[in-house]
C-alpha cells in the first residue's frame, strides 16, 4: 500500500497510573479488528502489557507500540499508538516515546482528575512541543464529573481545554455523549462490546447545556482563527461543520486548544470516537513540516523535511531485547525510506550499520517488512552499537537529531550474585538491561568495590532484579536501598599536568594545562572549551581529552559519587612529534582531572522528592508533623472533591525509605502518596558522616 502521510497518526497514550490507558488500548486494538477479544488489564490478558511482571502486577512498565487502521471520513488511516506506563519510576518510557510521536492522548480519570503523574506527562509533552487531546475516562464510575475534571485541567495544567461533548447520563447510568459540533447524541449499544451505536437527536434535557458549550466552543476557536471569528459576530450559524473541524485542527496542532471528549473505555463507550477524534484533530506526520537537526560534517543546522523522497533520517528511541530476534532499536523515520538488508549511518558512533531486518511491531510481536518509510515507526535488527537517542541516517547526508534528555538515577542497591559461578552472568545481564534502560546504571563504588545498581525509585529497581532471574537466571544477594548523591565542585582550580613515559622505545608524552570549574547552575555533565592557540595541541588529540574528562566526572573527588557538573577550559599544553598520541592526551587528562579535583572544594549533593500525600483530616495532623521530622518542607495543602486532603512537600530521598509502610501506621492504612525526583540540594554535614560510615562498615 502506498504511504499516504497525510492519513498516517503516531500518538502516544499517556496518563496516571490506573487512569485506564492500557484498558483504552485495548478497546482500540478491538474496534479496529487487531484483535478479536477484548484483553483485560485485571485477567492479565491484556495484549499491549506482554511482559510477565506487567500481567502479574496489572500495571504497564515497558511501553509498548502497536499498529491499526481506522475508517474515519471515508479515508483509511494508519495509526501508530504507543501504550505508555503510568508509574512515575518508568517515566522515561514516557519520555523517550514523547519525543518521536507527533500527537498524544491525555488520559484523566472522571472521579480522580488530575493526579500528580498527570501534570509529569503533561510537562514532558510541553517539552516536545505535542499536541495533544484529552480524553476523560471512568465516567461510569460513582463520582464521576465530566466538567470538574475539565476545570482542573484548565487550572492545574494552565491548559485551554475545548470541550466537544457533554455526557448523556453518569456514573452506572453513563449512557453516551452530545456530540456539540454535529449536534448529535451518540448513544452506545450495551451488548456487543460497544461495536454499534446509535446517532440520535439531543435529549430535550441536554438541548440548553449543547447550546451553552457550542458558544463557548465557537467563541474560543474564534480567537486563533480571524475568519472564524467575522462569521461568529455576524451569524454564528453561518459557520459550518468543517470549518470548526479544520479550525480546532489548526489550534490544536498550534498547542493553543486542547480538545475534550470523555467516555468509559471499560464499558466500551467512547472508544470509536476517541479514534475519529486523533485522525481529526491530531497531526500527520507533513502537518508537522520538519525536524531539525545539525550536520557533524559543518556543524551546521540542518532540516529534514518530513517525505519519503529526501535522505533518511530515523531516531532510535528505545533499544529492547528479544529473546528470538536479539537486540532490537525501535525507530522512528523522520524523512526518506529504508530497505532491509542496507546499510546507514549512526551519526553519533560515526559507523555505518547493516540493517539486516525491518519490523512492525505489535506489542511483543514483529510483523516482517522490507521497506520502512517517512512518517512510520518500526522496529529493526543487526545494529552492533546503538544507543536510544542515535540518528541514524544515509551516510552521503549525515544529521544528528537533538538527543532525548533522561533523568538521573536516585536510588541505588548493592549487588553479588549468589552463586561465585554467576559473576559472568550477572555482567552480561546488567550490560543488556541498561543498554535497554538509560535511567539503569551500574558502577563500582570506589571505596567499597560493590557493584551498584541504580534507577528511579524502588519499584524499578525490583523489576530489574526480576527480570534478571526470569529473563538472565541470575540470583543476587542485594544489600538496603541507597540514595544515590551527587557531588560537586564550589570553586575553580588551574592545573597542569604532564603525562611522561619513555620506555626505551617510542614513549608517550602528552601535557596539558586547564581550569576546572564549577559548571552552570542547574546544567548536567560537562562543558568543555578548548582556547589551545597556534597548534600547541595539535586539533587531532582534543577530542580524546574531552571525553577522558566528560569520563572523569563520573567519579567525584569526594566518595566517588558523580559530579553534578563541571566546566574544563583547555589553556595550553604542548606536544611532543614522536611520543605524543590520543592515548597520552587521555591519560593526561584522566590523572589531571583526579589531581586538580583533589584540590577543589567538593560539596555533597542530596535528592529532594516532590511528595504528595493524600488522607482523611483526621491524619493530617500526624502525617504533617512525621514530614517535618523528616527534614521536609510543606508546599500546600489541598481538599479533593471526596473531603480528602492532598499535602503536597519537598523532602529529600533519604527520609523516605519505607515511607509506604510508614504512612500505613500513621493513617491506619487510609492515606496513599506519590513521589517524584524534584532536584539536588546540597546536603547537611551530618550526611556526610553517615556516607563515611557506611563506606567505612562495608
Ligand atoms: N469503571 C471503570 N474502570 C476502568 C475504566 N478504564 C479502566 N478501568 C479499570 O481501571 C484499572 C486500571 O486500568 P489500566 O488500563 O490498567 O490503567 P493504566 O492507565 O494502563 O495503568 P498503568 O499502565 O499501570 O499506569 C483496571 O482495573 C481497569 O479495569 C473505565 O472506564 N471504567
Amino acid at each position: 500500500m502506498k504511504n499516504n502521510l497525510k492519513y498516517t497518526r503516531n500518538i502516544g497514550i499517556a496518563a496516571h497510573i490506573d487512569a485506564g490507558k492500557t484498558t483504552t488500548t485495548e478497546r482500540i486494538l478491538f474496534y479496529t479488528g487487531i484483535n478479536h477479544k477484548i484483553g483485560e488489564v485485571h485477567d492479565g490478558t491484556a495484549t499491549m502489557d506482554w511482559m510477565k511482571q506487567e500481567q502479574e502486577r496489572g500495571i504497564t512498565i515497558t511501553s509498548a507500540a502497536t499498529k491499526c487502521e481506522w475508517l474515519y471520513n471515508n479515508k483509511i488511516y494508519k495509526i501508530n499508538i504507543i501504550d505508555t506506563p503510568g508509574h512515575v519510576d518508568f517515566t522515561v518510557e514516557v519520555e523517550r516515546s514523547l519525543r518521536v510521536l507527533d500527537g498524544m492522548v491525555a488520559l484523566f480519570s472522571a472521579v480522580d482528575g488530575v493526579e500528580p503523574q498527570s501534570e509529569t506527562v503533561w510537562r514532558q509533552a510541553d517539552k516536545y512541543k505535542v499536541p495533544r487531546i484529552g480524553f476523560v475516562n471512568k465516567m461510569d464510575r460513582q463520582g464521576a464529573d465530566f466538567f470538574n475534571v475539565c476545570e482542573q485541567i484548565k487550572k492545574n495544567l494552565n491548559a485551554n481545554c475545548l470541550i466537544l461533548q457533554i455526557p448523556i447520563g453518569i456514573e452506572n447510568n453513563f449512557k453516551g455523549v452530545v456530540d456539540i459540533i454535529s449536534k448529535k447524541a451518540i448513544i452506545w449499544d450495551e451488548k456487543n462490546y460497544g461495536t454499534s451505536y446509535k446517532i440520535t437527536s439531543i435529549p430535550e434535557e441536554l438541548i440548553k447545556i449543547t447550546n451553552k458549550y457550542r458558544n463557548i466552543l465557537l467563541e474560543t476557536i474564534s480567537e486563533y482563527d480571524d475568519e472564524i471569528m467575522s462569521k461568529y459576530f455576524k451569524n454564528p450559524n453561518e459557520i459550518s461543520e468543517n470549518e470548526i473541524i479544520s479550525s480546532i485542527k489548526k489550534s490544536t496542532i498550534n498547542l493553543d486548544i486542547v480538545p475534550l471528549i470523555c467516555g468509559s473505555s471499560f464499558k466500551n463507550k467512547g472508544v470509536q470516537v476517541m479514534l475519529d477524534t486523533i485522525c481529526r484533530y491530531l497531526p500527520s506526520p507533513i502537518d508537522i513540516k520538519e525536524t531539525k537537526g545539525i550536520n557533524p560534517k559543518t556543524e551546521k543546522k540542518e532540516i529534514r523535511k518530513h517525505n519519503s523522497n529526501e535522505p533518511f533520517s530515523a531516531l532510535a528511541f528505545k533499544i529492547a531485547t528479544d529473546s528470538f530476534v536479539g537486540r532490537l532499536a525501535f525507530f522512528r523515520v523522520y524523512s526518506g525510506k529504508l530497505k532491509s538488508g542496507t546499510y546507514i549511518l549512526n551519526s553519533r558512533s560515526g559507523n555505518k550499520e547493516r540493517i539486516s531486518r525491518i519490523y512492525q511491531m505489535h506489542a511483543n510481536k514483529q510483523n516482517p517488512i522490507n521497506l520502512i518509510e517517512a512518517g512510520d515507526i518500526g522496529a529493526a535488527v543487526g545494529f552492533k552499537n546503538i544507543k536510544t537517542g542515535d540518528t541514524l541516517c544515509d551516510e552521503n547526508y549525515p544529521i544528528i537529531f537533538e538527543k532525548i534528555s533522561f533523568p538521573d538515577p536516585v536510588i541505588g542497591l548493592a549487588i553479588e550474585p549468589k552463586y561465585k559461578s554467576d559473576i559472568e552472568k550477572m555482567s552480561l545481564a546488567l550490560s543488556k538491561l541498561s543498554e535497554e534502560d538509560p535511567t539503569f546504571i551500574v558502577r563500582n563504588d570506589k571505596y567499597t568495590g560493590q557493584t551498584i545498581i541504580s534507577g528511579m525509585g524502588e519499584l524499578h529497581l525490583e523489576i530489574i532484579l526480576d527480570r534478571m532471574e526470569r529473563e538472565f537466571k541470575v540470583k543476587v544477594n542485594k544489600g538496603n536501598p541507597q540514595v544515590e548523591y551527587k557531588e560537586a565542585l564550589t570553586n575553580s582550580i588551574e592545573h597542569r599536568e604532564i603525562y611522561k613515559k619513555q620506555t626505551g622505545g617510542r614513549g608517550k608524552y602528552a601535557d596539558i594545562l586547564f581550569r576546572l570549574e564549577p559548571g552552570k547552575k542547574g546544567s548536567q555533565g560537562l562543558e568543555f572549551i578548548n582556547k589551545v592557540k597556534g597548534g600547541n595541541i595539535p586539533k587531532e588529540y582534543i577530542p580524546s581529552i574531552e571525553k577522558a574528562f566528560k569520563e572523569a566526572i563520573k567519579n567525584g573527588p569526594l566518595y566517588g559519587y558523580e559530579l553534578e557538573n563541571a566546566k574544563v577550559i583547555l589553556i595550553d599544553g604542548s606536544y611532543h612529534s614522536v611520543d605524543s598520541d590520543q592515548l597520552s592526551f587521555e591519560l593526561a587528562s584522566k590523572i589531571g582531572f583526579k589531581n586538580a579535583a583533589k584540590k577543589t572544594n567538593t560539596i555533597i549533593l542530596e535528592p529532594i522528592m516532590k511528595l504528595e500525600v493524600l488522607t482523611p483530616p483526621e491524619n493530617m495532623g500526624n502525617i504533617v508533623g512525621d514530614i517535618n521530622k523528616r527534614r521536609g518542607i510543606i508546599q500546600g495543602m489541598e481538599e479533593n472533591r471526596s473531603n480528602l486532603k492532598i499535602i503536597k512537600a519537598l523532602i529529600p530521598l533519604s527520609e523516605l525509605f519505607g515511607y509506604v509502610t510508614i504512612l500505613r501506621t500513621l493513617s491506619s492504612g487510609r492515606a496513599t502518596s506519590t513521589m517524584e525526583f524534584y532536584n539536588y540540594k546540597p546536603a547537611p554535614s551530618n550526611i556526610y558522616d553517615k556516607i563515611i560510615l557506611k563506606k567505612l562498615k562495608k
